[in-house]
Protein backbone atom coordinates (compact mmCIF):
# COMPACT_ATOMS: atom_id res chain seq x y z
CA UNK A 1 0.00 0.00 0.00
CA UNK A 2 0.90 3.24 -1.22
CA UNK A 3 -0.06 5.77 1.76
CA UNK A 4 0.17 9.17 -0.09
CA UNK A 5 -1.76 10.52 3.35
CA UNK A 6 -0.96 13.08 6.28
CA UNK A 7 -0.24 11.38 9.39
CA UNK A 8 0.72 7.76 8.39
CA UNK A 9 0.78 6.29 12.04
CA UNK A 10 -2.77 5.95 12.06
CA UNK A 11 -3.42 3.38 9.33
CA UNK A 12 -0.73 0.83 10.31
CA UNK A 13 -2.83 -1.23 12.32
CA UNK A 14 -6.18 -1.04 10.05
CA UNK A 15 -4.28 -2.03 6.91
CA UNK A 16 -2.46 -4.71 8.82
CA UNK A 17 -5.55 -6.23 9.50
CA UNK A 18 -6.81 -5.60 6.16
CA UNK A 19 -4.15 -8.01 4.84
CA UNK A 20 -1.97 -5.13 3.89
CA UNK A 21 1.52 -7.27 3.74
CA UNK A 22 3.98 -3.89 2.35
CA UNK A 23 3.27 0.02 4.03
CA UNK A 24 5.02 2.90 1.95
CA UNK A 25 4.66 6.08 3.63
CA UNK A 26 5.95 9.46 2.55
CA UNK A 27 9.04 10.87 4.78
CA UNK A 28 7.87 14.13 5.31
CA UNK A 29 4.58 13.29 6.55
CA UNK A 30 5.60 11.89 9.93
CA UNK A 31 7.94 13.47 12.56
CA UNK A 32 9.41 10.11 13.85
CA UNK A 33 10.19 7.93 10.90
CA UNK A 34 11.90 5.05 13.26
CA UNK A 35 9.48 5.00 15.19
CA UNK A 36 6.93 4.65 12.37
CA UNK A 37 8.82 2.00 10.69
CA UNK A 38 9.35 -0.07 13.85
CA UNK A 39 5.52 -0.44 14.32
CA UNK A 40 5.09 -1.25 10.53
CA UNK A 41 7.46 -3.99 11.11
CA UNK A 42 5.58 -5.15 14.31
CA UNK A 43 2.32 -5.28 12.46
CA UNK A 44 3.52 -7.97 10.32
CA UNK A 45 4.33 -5.52 7.07
CA UNK A 46 7.23 -4.41 5.14
CA UNK A 47 8.33 -1.16 5.17
CA UNK A 48 8.31 1.29 2.22
CA UNK A 49 9.42 5.10 2.26
CA UNK A 50 8.56 7.46 -0.28
CA UNK A 51 10.35 11.10 -0.75
CA UNK A 52 8.79 13.70 -2.74
CA UNK A 53 10.50 15.97 -5.60
CA UNK A 54 11.97 18.44 -3.22
CA UNK A 55 13.14 16.27 -0.67
CA UNK A 56 17.00 14.51 -1.33
CA UNK A 57 17.90 11.46 -0.80
CA UNK A 58 20.39 12.32 2.14
CA UNK A 59 17.15 12.42 4.31
CA UNK A 60 16.20 9.03 3.27
CA UNK A 61 19.41 7.07 3.33
CA UNK A 62 19.62 7.06 7.15
CA UNK A 63 16.36 4.95 6.97
CA UNK A 64 17.41 2.82 3.86
CA UNK A 65 18.49 -0.31 6.01
CA UNK A 66 14.98 -0.68 7.96
CA UNK A 67 13.11 -1.05 4.71
CA UNK A 68 12.72 -2.72 1.82
CA UNK A 69 11.76 -0.15 -0.92
CA UNK A 70 12.07 3.71 -1.26
CA UNK A 71 10.20 5.40 -3.40
CA UNK A 72 11.24 8.37 -5.53
CA UNK A 73 8.79 10.80 -6.12
CA UNK A 74 8.86 11.76 -10.06
CA UNK A 75 5.92 14.06 -9.77
CA UNK A 76 4.19 16.56 -6.99
CA UNK A 77 2.13 13.91 -5.44
CA UNK A 78 -1.69 14.69 -5.88
CA UNK A 79 -3.06 13.58 -9.27
CA UNK A 80 -2.07 11.46 -12.32
CA UNK A 81 -1.17 12.73 -15.48
CA UNK A 82 1.79 15.32 -14.75
CA UNK A 83 4.82 15.63 -16.29
CA UNK A 84 7.43 13.17 -15.61
CA UNK A 85 10.09 14.81 -13.53
CA UNK A 86 13.48 13.56 -14.98
CA UNK A 87 15.78 15.44 -12.94
CA UNK A 88 14.98 13.26 -10.08
CA UNK A 89 17.20 10.48 -11.29
CA UNK A 90 20.45 11.40 -10.13
CA UNK A 91 17.97 10.53 -6.81
CA UNK A 92 17.18 6.99 -8.00
CA UNK A 93 21.06 6.41 -9.28
CA UNK A 94 22.51 7.36 -6.07
CA UNK A 95 20.15 5.23 -3.91
CA UNK A 96 20.76 2.38 -6.52
CA UNK A 97 24.75 2.94 -5.62
CA UNK A 98 24.36 3.04 -1.92
CA UNK A 99 22.57 0.32 -1.65
CA UNK A 100 22.35 -2.06 -4.01
CA UNK A 101 19.32 -4.53 -3.32
CA UNK A 102 17.04 -2.11 -2.06
CA UNK A 103 13.95 -2.22 -4.24
CA UNK A 104 13.45 1.21 -5.83
CA UNK A 105 10.43 2.35 -7.08
CA UNK A 106 9.79 6.04 -9.24
CA UNK A 107 6.25 7.38 -9.39
CA UNK A 108 4.73 9.70 -11.27
CA UNK A 109 4.53 10.31 -15.32
CA UNK A 110 5.94 7.55 -16.61
CA UNK A 111 5.07 6.53 -19.87
CA UNK A 112 6.04 4.09 -22.42
CA UNK A 113 9.62 4.95 -22.37
CA UNK A 114 10.65 3.91 -19.05
CA UNK A 115 14.52 3.52 -19.87
CA UNK A 116 15.67 6.59 -18.22
CA UNK A 117 13.98 4.75 -14.68
CA UNK A 118 15.84 1.61 -15.24
CA UNK A 119 19.06 3.27 -16.71
CA UNK A 120 19.22 4.99 -13.34
CA UNK A 121 18.42 1.90 -11.00
CA UNK A 122 15.16 1.63 -10.62
CA UNK A 123 13.31 -1.79 -10.68
CA UNK A 124 9.16 -0.96 -9.96
CA UNK A 125 7.40 1.62 -11.58
CA UNK A 126 4.02 3.08 -11.28
CA UNK A 127 1.98 4.62 -14.06
CA UNK A 128 -1.78 5.23 -14.65
CA UNK A 129 -2.63 7.66 -17.20
CA UNK A 130 -0.10 6.47 -20.14
CA UNK A 131 -1.87 2.90 -19.38
CA UNK A 132 -5.10 4.47 -19.49
CA UNK A 133 -4.12 6.39 -22.97
CA UNK A 134 -3.26 2.73 -24.01
CA UNK A 135 -6.42 1.03 -23.77
CA UNK A 136 -8.40 3.63 -25.57
O1 LIG B 1 -0.63 9.36 -7.14
C1 LIG B 1 0.18 9.82 -7.87
C2 LIG B 1 0.53 11.24 -7.88
O2 LIG B 1 -0.18 11.87 -6.87
C3 LIG B 1 0.85 8.94 -8.83
O3 LIG B 1 0.66 7.59 -8.49
C4 LIG B 1 0.34 9.22 -10.16
O4 LIG B 1 -1.04 9.32 -10.10
C5 LIG B 1 0.69 8.21 -11.20
O5 LIG B 1 -0.08 8.49 -12.31
P1 LIG B 1 0.52 8.99 -13.66
O6 LIG B 1 1.43 10.13 -13.35
O7 LIG B 1 1.24 7.82 -14.25
O8 LIG B 1 -0.67 9.39 -14.48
Amino acid sequence: MHMMVSRPEQWVTPMAVAGANQYTFHLEATENPGALIKDIWENGMKVGLAIKPGTTVEYLAPWANQIVMALVMTVEPGFGGQKFMEDMMPKVHWLRTQFPSLDIEVDGGVGPDSRPCAEAGANMIVTSQEVRNWCV
